[in-house]
């Protein structure tokens, strides 16, 4: 379970989203919001990347105080991934496959799954958005984690490459119990995954919601 305490986030004083009390439980979890709204700094927070106030725990491993613990367990596929541009795919998912104590045989499976392999040893100077977003999204999978959030997972991806996600998120949750926090604009395609749990982020605040056509 996923836990926020007295959680908030401020830009230059301005706070932009908060909840004093947040459990998530273990699951698939859509969360929704316009944009601006706070979807992407609330995934930021939750991964471990940008400071906040408050707490942030999975179970009971908490981020601040058991940094690297936390951060075996829960992987960020951000939105837009943003990776100097000498370097190779390559360079960043060894590094990430390391960080994360990754099986051997693991990215090589996911550089198949996504054809990542035909082009991750040039520089990322040249590649396309979708090429670079599954770069992102091979490095949320390594590992081993028990939570992976992953912000606008379908933006510039292609068909096959989406079916090829959701075939993954569903395998995943089903023989591994991974929960997923999922945030898209794109509704059809994550229809299809058995969604527990809908949060939609408004006004600063995270609401949970019964249903998609609950969301506004
Ligand atoms: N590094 C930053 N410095 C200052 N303000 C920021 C920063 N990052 C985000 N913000 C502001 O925080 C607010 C929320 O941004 P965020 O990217 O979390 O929204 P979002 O819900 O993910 O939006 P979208 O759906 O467009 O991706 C926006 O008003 C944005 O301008």
């Amino acid at each position: 379970m996923l836990k926020l305490e007295a959680y908030s986030k401020a830009y230059s004083g301005h706070t932009i989203i908060e909840r004093s009390d947040l459990e998530i439980p273990m699951g698939i979890h859509w969360v929704k919001g316009q944009n601006g709204s706070g979807k992407s700094t609330l995934f930021r927070s939750i991964g471990g990347i940008i400071p906040f106030d408050g707490n942030i725990l999975w179970k009971e491993k908490d981020l601040k105080k058991n940094p690297v613990a936390y951060r075996l367990c829960v992987n960020l596929g951000e939105a837009e991934p943003l990776y100097p541009e000498f370097l190779s795919g390559w360079d960043i998912l060894k590094f990430v496959a390391e960080a994360k104590r990754a099986e051997e045989g693991q990215l090589f499976a996911f550089g198949e799954l996504f054809g990542s392999d035909q082009y991750w040893k040039q520089p990322i100077g040249t590649y396309s958005s979708g090429m670079t977003k599954k770069i992102g999204i091979i490095a949320a999978f390594l590992g081993s984690p028990e939570l992976i959030l992953l912000d606008e997972p379908l933006v510039t991806l292609d068909k096959v490459s989406i079916q090829k996600l959701v075939d993954l998120i569903l395998e995943k949750y089903k023989k591994e119990s991974v929960s997923f926090l999922l945030s898209s604009h794109q509704d059809t395609a994550l229809e299809a995954l058995p969604i527990t749990q809908f949060y939609e982020v408004k006004y600063g605040r995270i609401y949970e919601q019964n249903t998609l056509s609950d969301l506004g």
